[in-house]
């Protein structure tokens, strides 16, 4: 690009700078009307120094340890909580609040980061609990995120959810654009999220990008307050007393997926080349069950699981306004996504785990 040009459209962009009055520091390389911002090298994107906040929580531990597994091994946990002492000792953790800016800022520009995972946030059942908090972390923290990651040219993910769906979203399937009119907190600033995102990528040339997750399993960490929490704590009470209380009705389909699969995804999201990507938000889906249908595929290695039926109204409500089935057929075309573990995988991989965690606890 002629220096001119380039010059140019610094001056622009310090015209239009976001709306914490700071200018975005990247200059900004584009082509011709394409939009996309490449202000992340090459040794970047192979080597990038990644921050994850809200990284104590269900998925923030797998995915550190995903990142460093694949060599990745600049990233940093963050969150408000003090960390587990296995965590605190596999790798590097600071406490960030995202509702202190100045903090977040000290954080990117002290350890040079180049990719933001944005995990922060209360989720569906803990949001409508407390609305004022929800909105606070999940509308707040983000602009601070938003500028924080405009200002200093990083690539930046933000998770949305199934629940960024309402009651007059087609259901089954639901596809990536139709209606949202979500009736949660946690669902309306999951939308805020992602139009947010994507006009700061318009309008900024933020490199945002935005995966829309099913409900997450995992054996290893405890889910934060959702609505599809049943489908990991069934496992757990299954394998440990052989009965479980499940808060929704057992004919409740939801979409789900395995933690692997899921940060899988977000790898591949983060790392695929901006020109393969005609969006900027994509669902994600892998399977759709009901309680039901789960607890007969876990009776088929614990045969004697008893399952009680105590509907949770809030969280009922809230499953029965949700996705049954996601179509991401957009991402399959565009990044080539693909899941691997299906219900039958699932239901052994959990199990398989817990027994093998439980085996080890009663030798110590
Ligand atoms: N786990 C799931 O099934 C799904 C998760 N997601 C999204 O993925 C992301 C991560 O989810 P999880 O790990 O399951 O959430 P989680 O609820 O387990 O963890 C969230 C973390 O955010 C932290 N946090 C809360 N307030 C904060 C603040 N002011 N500053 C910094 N950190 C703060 C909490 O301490 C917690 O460790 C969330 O944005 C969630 O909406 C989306 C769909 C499904
Ligand atoms: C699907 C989600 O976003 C989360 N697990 C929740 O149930 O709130």
């Amino acid at each position: 690009m002629p220096v001119v040009r380039a010059l140019s459209k610094v001056a622009r962009q310090a015209l239009q700078a976001p709306g914490c009055g700071c200018q975005p520091l990247a200059v900004a390389v584009t082509s011709g009307s394409d939009a996309s911002f490449h202000s992340v090298s090459f040794s970047e994107t192979d080597h990038p120094k990644v921050l994850i906040t809200g990284g104590l929580g269900q998925l923030g531990v797998g995915l550190a340890k995903l990142l460093s597994d694949l060599g990745k091994n600049n990233v940093i946990l963050s969150d408000i909580r003090k960390p587990p002492s296995n965590v605190f000792h596999s790798g590097p953790f600071i406490y960030s609040d995202i509702l202190d800016y100045k903090n977040l800022r000290e954080i990117v520009v002290n350890n040079r980061i180049t990719w933001l995972v944005h995990y922060s946030a209360l989720l569906s059942a803990v949001g409508e609990a407390n609305v004022a908090l929800a909105r606070a972390v999940n509308i707040t923290g983000l602009h601070n995120i938003l500028d924080i990651a405009a200002e200093h040219g990083l690539r930046l993910f933000v998770p949305s959810t199934i629940g960024a769906f309402g009651p007059t979203s087609p259901r089954n399937p639901t596809p990536d654009l139709c209606v949202q009119r979500p009736r949660t907190i946690y669902g309306v600033s999951k939308v805020h999220a992602e139009l947010m995102g994507e006009y700061y990528h318009h309008r900024y040339g933020l490199d945002f990008r935005c995966l829309r997750y099913p409900g997450i399993i995992s054996a290893d960490s405890q889910p934060g307050g959702g609505t599809t929490d049943y489908a990991v704590q069934i496992f757990h009470d299954a394998a440990k007393s052989g009965k479980f209380e499940c808060n929704l009705k057992p004919d409740t389909r939801l979409p789900m997926m395995y933690i692997d699969d899921c940060l899988r995804a977000t790898l591949e999201v983060m790392e695929a080349p901006a020109e393969t990507l005609s969006m900027r938000t994509y669902n994600i889906n892998a399977m759709s069950f009901t309680p039901e249908e789960l607890a007969q595929e876990v009776r088929k290695q614990l045969p004697d699981l008893q399952v009680n039926y105590e509907i949770d109204h809030v969280r009922q409500a809230i499953a029965d306004s949700w996705p049954m089935n996601f179509d991401d057929s957009n991402a399959r075309n565009d990044w080539g996504w693909k899941h691997d573990y299906d219900l039958p995988e699932l239901v052994q991989t959990m199990l398989n785990f817990i027994g093998a965690e439980s085996r080890v606890a009663q030798v110590h």
